[in-house]
């Protein structure tokens, strides 16, 4: 990181030379804001000399910031890409407390200061992903389903609210060897780190320097609901289409804070075939419909595990997914729709223990595909989804 040395310029006062460079700027995006630096205040000079030797001067938010590579890099690359430009020189310099102060205005933007977002009046679609048992496949869905309404073009944020297996990080690879990911504090805002194209934030992100394979997260219900609280007020997730919560397994206190707190937040239950994990699951969703919550659709995880000569082990049995579907239904709340059934298969395991999920890993894979299949149509149904019939066929 070298001290800027050219005087800060706006873009305004820019000559000739200048000004193409500052329009190849617009490209670069701060990686876990999704902005342009133009925008966010980052770009704190240009200047290019008679013989196209352009300096740019940029700042960032705080010394040592995870992104200042990729920025630096990102800049670099944009800015040669200017007409007239033969040279480049990218000064890296750090936001004084006011430069970072006018950053974080420019980045809620009018929203003033910390209100809880993705309240009712919010345009973000909240879908949180309950199971009643744990291990039934929720948040590798979760994931998946994620990663694959980033591929389709949607603003995604992802919170992992599973406290005792806050697994997402490792499925999207944010975590490795017991390290964690930490996101970015830029006064108090916290940035969340960007994973596949999805905002990603996780209780394992806040264990500070201890290893989440050997520490054990004791919470009282308070305590949880107001980690869950400052996730949604404190986390600049930006303007969203989607945000998924990823729930502890089972009917806690998340749930019921989540209900609370979002109470316009639509549900999809995870079950596997078993019966005995279906009733679970309902149960599970019935105290999400206690908080007013809507339950969109059931989604069936490791069905019948195909053979390669074609033939089908049902490992745990069949009809499980239909059959939640089948109770949440009444006159009441309309028809849950079961929105698909995702089989077992290891290459599915294999590449979200790799920390890249099978839908961009190894998207043939039917596990995968079904995943993409089950979120192409959540992205389809909109707000409205709940009650109505969809022309879903089970595997
Ligand atoms: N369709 C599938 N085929 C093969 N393996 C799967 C499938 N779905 C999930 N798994 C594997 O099963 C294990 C449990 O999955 P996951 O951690 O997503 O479950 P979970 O319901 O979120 O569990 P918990 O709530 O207890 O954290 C993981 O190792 C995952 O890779």
């Amino acid at each position: 990181m070298t001290t800027p040395d050219i005087p800060a310029e706006t873009r305004d006062q820019a000559g000739p030379r200048e000004r193409p460079v500052w329009t190849e700027l617009d490209r670069v995006r701060d990686p876990e804001i999704l902005r342009p630096i133009t925008e966010l205040g980052m770009v704190r000079a240009v200047r290019v000399d008679a013989e196209g030797r352009a300096t740019v001067s940029i700042l960032l938010t705080i010394a040592g910031c995870p992104a200042a590579r990729r920025i630096e890099a990102d800049t670099r690359e944009a800015a040669a890409a200017a007409a007239g430009v033969t040279e480049v020189d990218v000064e890296v310099g750090v936001m004084t407390p006011a430069e970072r102060q006018a950053f974080i205005a420019r980045v809620r933007g009018d929203r003033g200061t910390r209100p809880l977002q993705f309240g009712p009046d919010s345009l973000t679609r909240v879908i949180t992903v309950t199971s009643g048992k744990g291990g039934v496949g929720k948040s590798s869905l979760t994931a998946g389903l994620a990663v694959s309404l980033a591929a389709e073009g949607l603003s995604v944020g992802l919170v992992d609210a599973d406290v005792f297996g806050f697994s997402i990080p490792g499925i999207l690879g944010l975590s490795s060897e017991g390290t964690t990911v930490q996101p970015t504090r830029v006064g108090d805002m916290i940035l969340p780190p960007v994973a596949h194209g999805v905002k990603v934030i996780s209780i394992g992100m806040f264990l500070g320097e201890q290893d989440p394979r050997t520490t054990a997260v004791s919470w009282r219900g308070p305590m949880l609901h107001r980690t869950i609280e400052q996730f949604l007020r404190d986390v600049w997730f930006g303007d969203l289409d989607v945000l998924l919560l990823d729930l502890p397994p089972g009917t806690g206190d998340i749930a019921i804070s989540v209900g609370q707190l979002l109470p316009q937040a639509e549900v999809l239950v995870v079950t596997t075939p078993q019966e005995a994990a279906a009733d679970v699951a309902v149960r599970s969703a019935l105290v999400a419909r206690q908080t007013g919550q809507r339950v969109i659709g059931v989604v069936e995880n490791m069905a019948g595990l195909v053979q390669p000569d074609g033939s089908v082990v049902d490992v745990f049995g069949t009809g499980g997914g239909a059959l939640v579907a089948e109770r949440l239904s009444d006159a009441e709340h309309g028809a849950v729709p079961l929105l698909g059934s995702v089989p077992l298969s290891p290459p599915f395991r294999i590449a979200g223990d790799a920390g890249t999920p099978a839908v961009l890993a190894a998207p043939d894979d039917p596990a995968a595909a079904e995943v993409v299949r089950i979120a192409a149509q959540l992205a389809r149904g909109g707000r409205g989804l709940a009650g109505r019939s969809l022309a879903v066929t089970p595997r």
